[in-house]
C-alpha cells in the first residue's frame, strides 16, 4: 500500500487513540488520586500540560482528584518575609508564625493558581483545604532524626477524612484541588506533608490508582546509579527498601506503600518533567516509572 505523508501520520495518531482504548474501558468511572508537585509545578508549560491532563482524565469518564504539594514556594515566601525555616527529617518545622505562610501559600497562592490553569478549560477545578467541609483531621506528629523523635511544631498527620467533602464534588463532575493543611482536634491548624496526604486520601476514596508526580524518572533501588530504576515493586519489598532510601524519596514511597497496603490497587510515581505524565501513565501500554501493586 502506498499512504501519503499524511495518511501516514494520521494513521499514527489514529493508533496513538486505540491504543489508549483499553485503559479507557478499564479506568472509566475511577477515581484517581495525583499529586502535583516538583518541575510540574513551577514550569509553565508544564503547569498546563498537567491541569490538560486533569480535564482529560474528566472528560474521558475518569475522577481525578488533586493534592497539590508547594514546599519550594512556602520556603520562597518564608524567605521574602524573613521567616527562618528549616526541615527536620523531611518535615518543615512550623512555628505559628510559618504556619500562618504555608496557609497562605498553600491555600491562597498555589491551590488558586492550579484551580485557574484547569479552569481555563472549562468550570470544573474546585479549590479546597483540609479545613473545608472537615475534609481532613490532624494528629500532631514528631519527624524522626536517626531514628528517634524530634519535634517539629504544627506538623501534623491525617487523622480522619470526610471523604463527602471531596466526593460531593466529584459526583457534581468538579475536579477538587486539595491544599494539604488540617485542624487537629482542637481545631488547631498544623501542617501536612502533601504526598501523606494524598495517600490518605487515595485510601478513603477507594482510589483505583494514586500518582505522584517528581524529579527524576522513578525510583532507583540504588540511588544514584540510575541503571536501577525500578519499574514495578511489590509492598513487601518496597518496606523492605524503604530503610535504604535517602530523605526525598521516603515520603513518597512511603505514601505509596500506605495507599497499596490501605487497598488502593497502584500506586505510581512518574516523572513530572515530562509533559503530560500522567496520561502517558494512565492510558499508554508502556509503563511509566514505578509501580507499586500489593503482591
Ligand atoms: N532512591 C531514589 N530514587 C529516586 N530519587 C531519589 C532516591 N533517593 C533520593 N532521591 C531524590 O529524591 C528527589 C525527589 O524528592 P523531592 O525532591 O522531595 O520531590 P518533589 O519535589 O518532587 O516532591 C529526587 O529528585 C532525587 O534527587
Ligand atoms: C510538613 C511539611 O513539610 N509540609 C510541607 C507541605 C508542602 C509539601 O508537602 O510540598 P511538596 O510536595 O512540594 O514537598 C512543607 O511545608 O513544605
Amino acid at each position: 500500500m502506498n499512504l501519503s505523508a499524511d495518511l501516514t501520520r494520521a494513521q499514527a495518531k489514529a493508533a496513538t487513540l486505540i491504543e489508549a482504548l483499553p485503559w479507557l474501558a478499564r479506568f472509566s468511572g475511577a477515581t484517581v488520586v495525583v499529586k502535583y508537585g516538583g518541575n510540574a509545578m513551577v514550569d509553565p508549560e508544564l503547569q498546563r500540560a498537567f491541569a490538560a491532563d486533569m480535564v482529560f482524565l474528566r472528560y474521558a469518564g475518569l475522577k481525578p482528584v488533586v493534592v497539590h504539594g508547594g514546599g519550594p514556594q512556602i520556603s520562597a515566601m518564608l524567605g521574602r518575609l524573613g521567616i527562618a525555616s528549616e526541615f527536620r527529617g523531611g518535615l518543615r518545622v512550623t512555628t505559628p508564625e510559618a504556619m500562618d505562610v504555608v496557609r497562605m501559600v498553600l491555600v491562597g497562592q498555589v491551590g488558586r493558581e492550579l484551580v485557574g490553569l484547569i479552569n481555563a478549560h472549562g468550570p470544573c477545578a474546585v479549590g479546597l483545604s483540609g479545613e473545608d467541609a472537615g475534609l481532613f483531621t490532624a494528629v500532631r506528629r514528631p519527624a524522626y532524626v536517626d531514628g528517634e523523635p524530634v519535634d517539629v511544631g504544627q506538623v501534623g498527620d491525617v487523622e480522619s477524612v470526610n471523604a463527602s467533602a471531596v466526593t460531593d464534588l466529584i459526583e457534581a463532575g468538579r475536579i477538587p484541588v486539595i491544599s494539604t493543611v488540617a485542624p487537629d482536634a482542637d481545631g488547631v491548624l498544623h501542617n501536612l506533608n502533601a504526598d501523606t496526604a494524598a495517600a490518605a486520601l487515595a485510601v478513603a476514596l477507594d482510589a483505583r490508582k494514586l500518582v505522584v508526580l517528581t524529579d527524576v524518572p522513578g525510583l532507583y533501588a540504588d540511588w544514584p546509579d540510575t541503571s536501577s530504576l525500578v519499574s514495578e515493586i511489590t509492598a513487601d519489598d518496597l518496606a523492605k527498601l524503604l530503610p535504604a532510601l535517602e530523605s526525598g524519596m521516603v515520603p513518597k514511597m512511603e505514601a505509596c506503600l500506605r495507599a497499596v497496603r490501605g487497598g488502593v490497587p497502584a500506586a505510581h510515581v512518574v516523572d513530572g518533567r515530562v509533559a503530560h505524565s500522567t496520561l502517558l501513565e494512565v492510558f499508554t501500554s508502556e509503563g511509566f516509572g514505578t509501580m507499586v501493586i500489593e503482591s
